[in-house]
């Protein structure tokens, strides 16, 4: 059984390899990190606890298409951390079955199995703004498990500490594709003139990579979902 936060979508993936793909996407719930930004504490700080199912693939599944009808072929499952879960692969294997691509979101301290057949799986190390400390000896045994040209890194930086392990992280495992991913410090969806503010951080990201010969083979991105809707919840 998986402990499911939410299912919703369609949607476009905000985020990343695939920015812009129409997906649904599968939250789950309960995170090994408690980072300081984490847009989606939702998922491990108890407040929405009583949201939180037991489900099935079979009823995941089933709920996909309640919502989604025929108008999707991508999910994405995102969390919370779901490399904690062991059942995912069932759901993962059944989505391939029905024709859908699978794409994950998770912070590389944890490995399955089933992670191995994720079709596009992003690892998002976490920054020094996060306050989490990340163990680089358990994210290489990760990374050393999987494929290099099935997976994406993607680090999110809010300033230059944040930029400067951006850089390492490109440096630790030059053959994976590198996302540097702009940090949104407006996590309460009612912020004035959000787009305006993150843009602006956006373009200041930007300008910190074009200047840097160390970080030419890097794609630098917004979240698009937050320009268009900020921090809302279930988009
Ligand atoms: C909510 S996390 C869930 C998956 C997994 N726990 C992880 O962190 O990779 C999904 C993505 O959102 C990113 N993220 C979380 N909070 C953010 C924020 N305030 N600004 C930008 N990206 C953020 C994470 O770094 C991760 O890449
Ligand atoms: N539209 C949209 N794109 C996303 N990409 C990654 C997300 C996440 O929370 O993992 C996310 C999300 O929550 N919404
Ligand atoms: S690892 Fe992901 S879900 Fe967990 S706290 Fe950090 S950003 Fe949030
Ligand atoms: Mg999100």
């Amino acid at each position: 059984m998986i402990p499911v936060m939410e299912i919703f979508g369609p949607t476009i993936q905000g985020e990343g390899i695939v920015i812009g793909r129409k997906t649904m996407f599968v939250r789950t719930a309960g995170c090994d990190f408690r980072c300081s930004w984490c847009d989606s504490r939702f998922t491990w700080d108890g407040t929405m606890k009583d949201d939180i199912r037991m489900m099935s693939a079979a009823e995941i599944y089933h709920e996909l298409r309640e919502i989604g009808g025929q108008s999707f072929n991508h999910v994405t499952i995102s969390g919370g951390n779901p490399a904690l879960i062991k059942d995912m692969g069932v759901l993962v294997d059944l989505l391939h079955k029905e024709n859908c691509q699978v794409a994950m979101e998770t912070q590389g301290s944890k490995f399955q199995n089933w992670m191995r057949d994720i079709d596009q799986l992003t690892i998002s190390p976490k920054p020094p703004s996060s306050h989490m400390n990340q163990n680089l000896d358990i994210l290489d045994t990760v990374i050393a498990e999987l494929m290099p040209q099935k997976i994406n890194l993607k680090v999110v930086v809010f300033d230059e500490a944040d930029y400067q392990f951006a850089r390492q992280i490109h440096h630790r495992y030059p053959a994976i594709a590198f996302y540097v991913q702009v940090g949104n410090p407006y996590l309460d969806d009612t912020v004035d003139k959000h787009t305006e503010k993150l843009l602006s951080r956006y373009e200041q990201l930007i300008d910190r990579v074009m200047t840097d010969d160390t970080m030419n083979n890097v794609y630098v991105t917004p979240q698009l979902h937050t320009l268009i809707w900020s921090n809302k919840k279930g988009v």
